[in-house]
């Protein structure tokens, strides 16, 4: 079989180079002690500030920091592309297939802090081969449970898509509220942003391009 996505993986693969330093799709091994680690490194935290980590409300804290930690960013040890290859064909469904609203949560890479919100997932199958509707969702939520920008997240939500279902075009919209920009710096409360990918065959047509994002924005 031909492979008419290939070019779109590429680009992807160039794309990913130069946005926020490399952090490639694939998943990277969890050293054996992390837990104990994490663990240490939160009580030097505390000791900084001047706490004393041994009084009776933060005895517990720096484990339960540490197991937060490794169920949070879990996802960098996870491959967002496994969940895609349970795969079904249907050959008869020639339209968008697109799956709104799907809740996520990440970490921004800069400060360690949350941003979360939604992100809405279209994409145009190949001679009939679909993924299950759970399967974007998951891809999304190991995605999203690493240090990320919500730029890379989005990007890669749809280079998983592309690599792995080799659909005619993809569009990914995330909205999320970045809690930097609302607990410090700025302080900003409330505003959310906005970040979309399009790749394949939607790229050149801007009529459909327009009909699919207006789609993805409900
Ligand atoms: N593009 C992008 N920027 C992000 C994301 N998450 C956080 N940031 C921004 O990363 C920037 C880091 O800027 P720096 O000047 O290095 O850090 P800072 O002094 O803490 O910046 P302030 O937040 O402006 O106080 C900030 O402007 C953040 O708003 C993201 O997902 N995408
Ligand atoms: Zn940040």
């Amino acid at each position: 079989m031909t492979k008419p996505t290939a070019d779109l993986v590429a680009l992807d693969a160039a794309r990913h180079k130069g946005q926020g330093g490399e952090r490639p799709i694939a998943p990277i091994a969890r050293p054996d002690d992390a837990e104990t680690r994490i663990a240490g490194a939160v009580r030097e935290i505390l000791e900084a500030l001047g706490e004393d980590p041994d009084r009776e409300g933060l005895f517990e804290t720096p484990g339960r920091v540490a197991r937060m930690y490794l169920d949070v960013l879990g996802g960098l040890h996870e491959d967002p592309r496994d969940h895609l290859h349970k795969q079904f064909l249907a050959d008869q469904h020639e339209g968008a297939v697109i799956v709104r609203d799907i809740g996520f949560h990440s970490m921004c890479e800069h400060h360690l802090l949350p941003f979360f919100g939604k992100a809405h997932v279209a994409y145009l199958p190949e001679g009939g081969r679909l993924t299950g509707l759970s399967k974007i969702a998951r891809t999304v939520n190991v995605l999203a449970r690493r240090p990320q920008l919500q730029e890379r997240l989005t990007d890669q939500i749809a280079a998983s898509i592309i690599e792995v279902l080799e659909p005619k075009a993809v569009m990914v919209l995330v909205e999320a509220e970045h809690m930097c920009m609302a607990m410090r710096g700025i302080r900003n409360v409330g505003s959310r942003t906005v970040t979309t990918v399009v790749r394949g065959t939607w790229q050149r047509d801007a009529a459909l391009r327009a009909e699919i994002m207006s789609l993805l924005k409900g």
